[in-house]
């Protein structure tokens, strides 16, 4: 029979038919039991526990319960045996952690009317899996990190890494000082929920922005980690990420982490090893004339797990990758995958499969843990897929997994939430060129479709498919905004659920209107022309009104199949009726077209926020290395003044270096004035004779490095 169990075990061997579940059972062990194991099991028995039935043995190898099983069990950590027969049931553990997870794996077979009769011999791949709250943006609330511990216990996730950057008592200012009652009381209830479900609670710090390589500095940190210890936190992490200047530099780092790692971390009883993000935490950014990684490798103490992001921020995992890495800094990478996180594209739910990353790489690193969005619930469909793929990679199967999440996450409404999902997985256009795949199923239909529709001819089955397609958009929409199952996540998205039942609205009406053109029938044309065209309205309306940020506000949905399939639509039918009418239909509005052009690397793919008088550009979280030379430039559709140009580096120093010019032909530039505000901003304008072009220069001589905070030209 098809025995189910997440994560996907090892070796599952059935050794007859189904038995009937006995009434009750006799509970052996428990006094030597794991007691998390003894309490999860006791608590999912209930009044099946008793005296007589049938004996259920639990325990760690060595304990006597399990004694006769000793040689079965597997010696990996956390590794278990489970056997279920009629004679009785063994749930034993190579350590405490197997033994819970054996008993996971046992509640999962478990029917009230029947269990498989099995061996089970299981361990993980991974050694250290879960999740890294590590993103910019609205940290999870208390509540949600409670779910998140909870739900990493049922998928067997030993690991949750406290780092939200936006947290003020990780990173600066306060990373000194410890947190205030409340705030220290949450954390010790969370760390108190993660024990129970057998989560690592890894505490992390962030004190590269403003650290002095002093004693004082490193007692403060030391301090603020006796200060976590009192509240129950054993699991501790240096973050080194995004800074740049002192904070960046290797020896000093290593100076610290290895006296933390001293006089911290090994004299305690119960610390497990130290974590730490390096500056250079991904391949592109590493520079080996730098010799930062050859220091880490050399010179930091070997018991220092260190984090890595891949080949690039946003990177897949291949198992070049991890082997190259671990060269460098002589031991297995603690992977620190960078997705589902959105913060980066906040406009976008990344709700898609998890795929890309090698099934061989297990063997060179030490951890996996996933970065996940601000959307604490919506992020479980990511997490649930890597919590199958670190624990059995060779069994992983990205799309089974996925469709067991979403039945794990959304029982009642996996359907529904099936068709959302499919239609929300891509990014878009990014910074970082990091892509999924989108609206798998349907992209060939609708390909073939709008290049049969534009040659005059298309296959009516696939007008009905894409029509099936809409109207199970606009079905799933509401089904999941009237969802009570999941109040939370319902919460997280119902934002894109307004916007996904608007797609699925214009999708149906742009196919009525080509009908409608097609047969002659201006009325209705007409009438469905205007739905679209308000149906749109209501889109950018909702653009405004929520999950307004600074970086990417708005709230975009099926952008990379559906969206463009509405717009084609639309375009060409209404573009046949102006023709065949001699009307000039106005198409739908889409803001002005401006160029960007640059040649500092990292702003090479940087998307533009265009309005209708202003062009913003997205501003980026990391560091941006600024070349001397380095430049920045617009170009208009048009000729415009420019009323206001606003600029914020976060740079406490020095900004002479940039130079604001503006131009009407790309040839000839005049210097814009800049002054800066006492926010540190750079503000100019130019009032003069219109201008086409406008550019911003590092005419210094060194590298500058700066954060794109803001940066935005408002024209008139
Ligand atoms: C080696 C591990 C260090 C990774 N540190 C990172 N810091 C940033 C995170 O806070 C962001 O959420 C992530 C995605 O934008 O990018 C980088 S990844």
């Amino acid at each position: 029979q098809d025995i189910q169990v997440q994560p996907t075990p090892r070796q599952i061997t059935v050794k007859g038919e189904n038995m009937a579940t006995p009434v009750t059972f006799r509970l052996e062990g428990e006094r030597e039991a794991n007691p998390r194991a003894v309490k999860l099991l006791k608590t999912f028995l209930g009044d099946r526990l008793s005296s007589k039935g049938l004996p259920l043995y639990l325990g760690e190898k060595g304990d006597r319960a399990v004694q006769s099983r000793k040689r079965q069990i597997p010696e990996q950590p956390e590794g278990y045996y489970l056997e279920i027969n009629p004679k009785g049931i063994t749930l034993a553990g190579n350590d405490e952690r197997g033994t819970y997870y054996a008993v996971r794996t046992f509640m999962q077979l478990f029917r009230d009317n029947h269990l498989p009769q099995v061996e089970i011999r299981d361990y993980p791949d991974v050694r250290f899996r879960g999740v890294v709250e590590g993103f910019y943006g609205t940290p999870w609330s208390h509540e949600a990190r409670l779910r998140q511990l909870r739900f990493y216990g049922e998928n067997k996730l030993n690991t949750y890494i406290y780092g939200p950057k936006d947290d003020p008592y990780h990173s600066s200012p306060n990373w000194r000082k410890p947190y205030p009652a409340k705030d220290a009381a949450r954390i010790a209830e969370l760390v108190k929920v993660a024990n129970e479900n057998e989560v690592d609670f890894v505490w992390a710090i962030h004190p590269g922005l403003d650290i002095r390589w002093e004693t004082s500095d490193r007692d403060s940190l030391m301090a603020k980690f006796e200060h976590m210890y009192d509240l129950g936190v054993r699991s501790f992490a240096v973050f080194f990420d995004d800074i740049s200047g002192e904070g960046a530099k290797a020896d000093r780092q290593v100076e610290l982490l290895n006296y933390v790692d001293d006089h911290f971390v090994r004299v305690k009883p119960d610390v497990t090893p130290l974590i730490v993000c390096p500056t250079e935490y991904n391949k592109d950014w590493a520079r080996p004339e730098s010799g930062y990684l050859a220091t880490i490798g050399t010179k930091l103490n070997p018991s220092v797990e260190v984090m890595w992001t891949g080949d690039r921020v946003i990177s897949e995992i291949t198992r070049e990758g991890v082997e190259w890495i671990r060269e460098q800094i002589k031991r297995p990478s603690y992977i620190w995958w960078n997705f589902p996180v959105s913060d980066y594209v906040r406009d976008h739910v990344l709700l898609g499969e998890v795929y890309g990353n090698g099934k061989d790489i297990a063997g060179s690193i030490s951890g996996f843990v996933a970065n996940p969005m601000e959307w604490a619930e919506a992020s479980k469909l990511a997490i649930y897929c890597v919590a199958d793929y670190t624990w059995n990679m060779q069994s992983y199967d990205r799309s089974r997994s996925w469709h067991r999440a979403i039945r794990a996450i959304m029982p009642e409404n996996a359907e529904a939430f099936t068709v959302f999902a499919r239609h929300n997985s891509d990014l878009g256009e990014n910074v970082h060129r990091f892509r999924r795949e989108e609206s798998v199923e349907i992209l060939p239909v609708a390909e073939r479709f709008m290049k049969g529709y534009q040659e005059g001819r298309y296959d009516e089955r696939d007008f009905l498919a894409l029509q099936e397609e809409f109207e199970r958009v606009a079905e799933a929409a509401d089904l999941l905004l009237v969802d009570n199952e999941n109040e939370a996540l319902i919460e997280e998205i119902t934002p894109w659920l307004h916007q996904f039942k608007i797609l699925g609205d214009a999708g149906r009406e742009a196919l009525v209107m080509l009908k409608a053109e097609e047969r002659g029938d201006r009325e209705l044309f007409l009438r469905k022309y205007n739905h679209v065209k308000a149906l749109r309205k209501r889109s950018y309306e909702l653009e405004r009104q929520f999950n307004q940020n600074p970086y990417q506000p708005g709230v975009k949905t099926g952008t990379t199949v559906l969206q463009p399939l509405v717009l084609g639509i639309f375009t060409e039918a209404t573009e046949r009726f102006n023709r065949k009418n001699g009307m000039d239909l106005p198409l739908l509005a889409d803001y002005l077209p401006c160029k960007l052009t640059t040649n500092v690397p990292q702003l090479e793919h940087l998307p533009l926020q265009v309005y209708p008088n202003r062009v913003h550009l997205t501003p980026l979280l990391e560091v941006v290395k600024w070349p001397a030379g380095g430049y920045l430039q617009l170009e208009l559709d048009d000729l415009y003044r420019i009323p206001g140009t606003r600029m914020n580096f976060d740079v406490k120093g020095d900004l002479s270096w940039g130079v604001m010019e503006v131009s009407v032909d790309g040839e000839n530039w005049q210097v814009v004035t800049l002054t800066r505000d006492a926010r540190g901003r750079l503000n100019g304008k130019w009032e003069d004779t219109p201008v086409k072009f406008v550019r911003f220069t590092n005419s210094g001589k060194d590298e500058q490095q700066v954060y794109l905070r803001e940066f935005y030209v408002v024209f008139s």
